[in-house]
């Protein structure tokens, strides 16, 4: 590339466990061979899952500069600051020709956009290609179909259907995923609802997530005043709402004075950035949507029988959770979990450290100097993290650890347990019987 050359930019928005990882993957692994694609992803929670995962499946890592990872606030609020200041560090210092950008499943899009509409925006030095965002064609269904809003217990919230929305409202190409989980008959109901609420915007029907990468990569789609004529695009890149027209500020626009002079509906904490990048009425997310995250994490195995029969029944106010499990006759390999909408899978992703030979264990160990580690068990733990509305977290901790082998128990044959729990490797492709698919709860 040029010197004086932007590298494209695509934005991946959407539900949480519509499938934008799978497709930042599948990105990395077959639009790779056309770019040298640097990654920035953002996980609302305290355990960065999606970049494990991502690194997992590609050939970059974070210490390369490759995948960088923000996490504890939500890149369409919190961490704007941050997010400029990684795009120029990203910018200056890395070497790559394309960048896509995976915001977190409950976040609003359209500030995250706005970093790229704006010349005094560290985004400048970028070119924003292509707006994606991933809806799961099932659980569409379920919000605009079918009429069963996804839950929001808090009164004051507004329906996480009204997110999916304005997602779908403005983006330049919608992946329509999860496709085998509707009839022929449902998901032409959803395209045309999704119609409605965009006309112009390309389908890409898939499963796995798996679009050819000239749909999403360089398609040159977006277009800032197109955008700006749906609603949403309106409203936040209007003169009046600042940061889309405004050039001559920068760094002033952090300025507590001037955030102070506008009337922020915004009610996210202390800590938020009130940069007028964002649209005058926008709210964090996790709020107006009732949504709240938190992380189990324990250092005992689950009783593979009683952990089996509590993900049947799932509670449901949790709309997403990732994260791995120490599961008791399962001592070589870590399981990874991850449930969304209605349906939960397990399968093994990888080994325990504790398992690997000694210089492997010890090289792994010096470069993760949070790892936990125990004299007896290693690096085995249970660390789950769970996002969802409303939901009764001390309920969710006692049932869980109900679950865990007692302190006796750790003292029990564990290989005699009946465990329908995968004992082989098996997670970016694996066979059926690899994984536990726990499967609709309706
Ligand atoms: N049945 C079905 N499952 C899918 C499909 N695509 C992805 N999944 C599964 O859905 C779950 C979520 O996929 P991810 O790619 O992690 O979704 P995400 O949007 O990155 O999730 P968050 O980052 O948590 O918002 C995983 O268990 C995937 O294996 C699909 O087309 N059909």
């Amino acid at each position: 590339m040029a010197v004086d050359e932007q590298p494209p930019v695509t934005i991946l928005s959407g539900g949480l466990g519509a499938g934008k990882t799978s497709l930042l993957n599948h990105l990395l692994t077959v639009g790779g061979e056309q770019y040298d694609i640097a990654v920035l992803v953002n996980d609302v929670g305290e355990v960065n899952v999606d970049a494990d995962l991502i690194e997992n499946g590609s050939e970059l890592s974070m210490e390369d500069g490759g995948v960088t990872e923000l996490s504890n606030g939500c890149l369409c609020c919190g961490l704007q600051n941050e997010l400029d200041q990684e795009l120029r560090h990203l910018a200056f210092d890395e070497e790559f020709d394309y960048l896509v950008i995976e915001a977190p499943g409950i976040s609003d899009p359209v500030p995250i956009a706005q970093r790229f509409v704006s010349p005094a925006r560290a985004s400048a030095l970028y070119d924003l290609d292509t707006t994606v965002t991933v809806v799961d064609a099932a659980q569409f269904h379920q919000a605009f179909v079918d009429g069963r809003p996804l839950k929001s217990t808090d009164d004051d919230a507004r329906p996480l259907s009204d997110l999916l929305a304005e997602q779908v409202e403005f983006c330049d190409v919608l992946v329509l995923n999860k496709c085998d989980l509707v009839s022929e008959t449902e998901r032409e109901a959803v395209e045309r609802v999704v119609r409605t609420l965009h006309p112009g915007v390309d389908i890409v029907r898939a499963t796995e997530s798996t679009v050819d990468p000239e749909r999403a990569l360089g398609t040159g789609r977006f277009d800032q005043d197109e955008a700006s004529n749906s609603a949403r695009w309106k409203q936040a890149l209007s003169p009046d709402h600042g940061d889309g027209t405004d050039v001559d500020s920068d760094e002033h626009y952090e300025s507590q004075t001037e955030a102070d002079d506008h009337s922020h509906e915004h009610k996210h904490g202390d800590d938020h950035d009130h940069s007028h990048g964002e649209a005058h009425d926008h709210r964090h997310p996790p709020e107006e949507f009732g949504v709240d995250s938190f992380v189990y994490e324990r250092h005992r195995p689950f009783h593979p029988k009683r952990f089996s029969e509590w993900l049947r029944s799932f509670p449901d106010s949790v709309v997403r959770a990732k994260g791995h499990l120490w599961v008791a006759g399962r001592e070589r390999y870590a399981l990874d979990l991850s449930h969304a909408g209605t349906r939960t899978h397990v399968g093994v992703n990888g080994r325990w450290a504790v398992t690997l030979p000694e210089f492997q264990r010890e090289s792994y160990r010096e470069s993760r100097s949070d790892l936990h580690w125990d004299d007896q068990w290693g690096d085995r733990e249970v660390k789950l993290v769970f996002i969802g509305a409303g939901m009764d977290e001390s309920s969710i901790v006692d049932t869980l650890d109900d679950c865990l082998v007692s302190e006796t128990g750790m003292e029990d044959d564990w290989e005699a347990f009946e465990n329908p729990f995968p004992g082989t490797m098996g997670w970016s492709q694996p066979p059926m019987e690899q994984r536990l698919v726990v499967g609709d709860r309706q």
